[in-house]
Formats: structure tokens, C-alpha cells, sequence
């Protein structure tokens, strides 16, 4: 059989569409339909294992998968030997204490002697250890934000991301104590031929990321405004410069980032640019 290597990703949930998305941007296809558990891409070396996101790090440790898709929370809370490869950008959040809306918070010394429900026991025991706060920490695996109106619980530890969650269920967000994004993690002991082919996959997000965080500019400009027009919108090596069918005026196409490209706005219209046209970017090698 010729040789492929397996990811893990989460089956359904808040990684999951992120995920094969970032695949499909890489131009690797495969075939998703409900139910499936497992499925071998018809166009690059790699199988997909569909999972519950918390037993991605277990699995990739063990060598069951070589990569694998999953939030850094679940990540650190699992403690499994892995290997980070990248950061990948989505399903952005934090891990937050949080109390009754109608409480007063004093800071953390509020959690003395107090219990906290969640899910991320070990996040959470490392967190109050560092801060000398003794409390009683209480595990459920889920629905954490109804812990403190039935009598659960005093506080919680949970993902926030809008705050919405809490909101509803009339808590307030005290203290954040771990920010998470999705990252691609890999078996610590791959194999040269596995490696080589994590080495393709990687080099095919970096890829698509450069792309998404990229923008193609174009823009006319008078010839006299060249030079500093050239030195805001410097690119990759360096701006492409056409004359326009107007003497006296060129056109100029480069790439930068859009943060930077709105931060430069300005001085490039005062340095007579006009007609600017800002294109996304699929790709982007450098
Ligand atoms: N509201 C959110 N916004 C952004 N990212 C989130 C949010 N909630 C969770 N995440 C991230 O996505 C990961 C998966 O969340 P999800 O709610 O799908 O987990 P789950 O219910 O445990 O799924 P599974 O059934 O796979 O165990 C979390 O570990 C976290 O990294
Ligand atoms: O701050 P917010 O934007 O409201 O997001 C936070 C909520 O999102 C996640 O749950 P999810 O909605 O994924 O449901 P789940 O409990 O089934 O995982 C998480 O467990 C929080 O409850
Ligand atoms: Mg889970």
C-alpha cells in the first residue's frame, strides 16, 4: 500500500468546519459524508479520522494519528507529548473564571474556600496552585454555565468567546487564565517518509495563511510620485511598475499586508495614488 499518513480532526463542533476547510484551501480533496468515520484523500497521501476533539491528543501521542486538529485548551489539559507544529488561527477563545452577575469581586482571592465547576480540571488546578488560592474543584463535562443556579457550584472555569453563554445564564467573566486557538499537532517519533509528507502539508497552510493575511494592491499613480508611492507598498521584492496608456501616469501592483495597507492609506492618496483596487490573495509563496 503505498504510504500515507493520518490526521485526526474533530467529527463535529466548533473545530470541525474550520478544519476541513483549511484541507480544502490546501487542495487536498476527500470525500465527507455524515457518518463517516474514516476517509483517504484522492489527491494527496493522507487519511482523515473524524473524532471527539478530546481524544485528538491522546491519539496523535500514541501514534494512532501522526497529526492532528485541536484547540490549544484541550490540548494543554490533556498533558499528552506532542509536538506544535503551527497555530492555525480559528476557533479563537479563552478559558475564564466566572460568577453570579449579582456578586462583587474582590479579585481572586474571591475563590478561597469556594468550589468551581469545569471541565478543564487541570488547567484550572495548575492556575489556582500558581496563585496560592485553595478551592474545591468540581469536574462536569459539560453545560458548566447552569453550575452556579442549581447550587453546583460557586463559580465556573469554562470557554468564553462572544460572552454570550454567560450572559444568559447570569454570570460575569472575572479573570481570563488561557487564551486558545486551533493548532496542528504531530506524533513526536514520525518517520522520515511521514515527515516528509507533514513537511508538503505544512508547506501548503503556510500557503493558504500568507494568502488570507495578504492583499494584491493595484493603483494608478502620477511617475513623479513613484519613488514614495514604491517605499509604502514596498511587496515581496518589489512593486510591478506598467506605464498606463495616459502619459505621465503608471500603474503599480504589489502585495502587503491589509493592516499595513490601511495604515498607509493615507499617504499614499496624498502622494496622488488613485483607482486603488485591493484583490485577496488564494495563495502566496514566498
Ligand atoms: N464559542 C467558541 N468559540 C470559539 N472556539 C470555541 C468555542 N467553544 C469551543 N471552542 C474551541 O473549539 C473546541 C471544540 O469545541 P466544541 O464545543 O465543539 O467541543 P466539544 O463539545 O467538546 O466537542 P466533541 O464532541 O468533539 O468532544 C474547544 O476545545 C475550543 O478550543
Ligand atoms: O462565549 P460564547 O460565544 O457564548 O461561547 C462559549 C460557549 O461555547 C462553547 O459551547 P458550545 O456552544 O460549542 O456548545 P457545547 O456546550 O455543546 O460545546 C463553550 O463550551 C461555551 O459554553
Ligand atoms: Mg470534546
Amino acid at each position: 500500500m503505498e504510504n500515507i499518513i493520518r490526521i485526526a480532526v474533530q467529527k463535529s463542533g466548533r473545530l470541525s468546519e474550520d478544519s476541513l476547510r483549511l484541507i480544502k484551501e490546501c487542495g487536498i480533496k476527500f470525500y465527507n459524508g455524515t457518518g463517516k468515520l474514516k476517509s483517504t484523500s484522492t489527491n494527496f497521501p493522507i487519511e482523515f479520522l473524524f473524532l471527539r476533539d478530546d481524544d485528538i491528543p491522546g491519539y496523535v501521542a500514541d501514534g494512532v494519528a501522526d497529526l492532528g486538529i485541536v484547540g490549544e485548551n484541550e490540548l494543554v489539559e490533556k498533558n499528552k507529548t506532542v509536538n506544535t507544529l503551527k497555530k492555525l488561527g480559528f476557533s479563537k477563545c479563552r478559558l475564564s473564571l466566572a460568577i453570579p452577575k449579582g456578586q462583587d469581586y474582590p479579585g481572586l482571592s474571591y475563590f478561597e474556600g469556594k468550589s468551581i465547576a469545569t471541565s478543564y480540571t487541570k488547567i484550572l488546578g495548575d492556575y489556582l496552585k500558581e496563585n496560592n488560592i485553595n478551592a474545591e474543584i468540581h469536574e462536569i463535562s459539560g453545560s458548566v454555565e447552569i453550575a452556579p443556579s442549581i447550587g453546583l457550584a460557586e463559580g465556573i472555569c469554562d470557554i468564553v468567546s462572544s460572552g454570550s453563554t454567560l450572559m444568559m445564564n447570569g454570570l460575569k467573566e472575572v479573570e481570563q487564565i488561557f487564551k486558545s486557538e486551533a493548532v496542528l499537532i504531530a506524533n513526536p517519533s514520525l518517520k522520515d517518509w511521514q515527515n516528509d509528507i507533514v513537511q508538503k502539508l505544512v508547506f501548503r497552510i503556510n500557503a493558504v495563511q500568507q494568502g488570507k493575511s495578504n492583499k494584491y494592491v493595484l493603483l494608478n499613480a502620477p511617475n513623479e510620485s513613484l519613488d514614495k508611492i514604491v517605499s509604502l507598498i514596498p511587496g515581496m521584492r518589489s512593486p510591478t511598475i506598467l506605464p498606463l496608456a495616459q502619459s505621465g501616469w503608471s500603474s503599480v501592483h504589489s502585495v502587503l499586508n491589509e493592516d499595513q495597507f490601511w495604515e498607509n492609506i493615507e499617504e499614499l492618496r496624498a502622494a496622488g495614488a488613485e483607482g486603488i483596487l485591493v484583490v485577496p490573495i488564494e495563495k502566496m509563496i514566498l
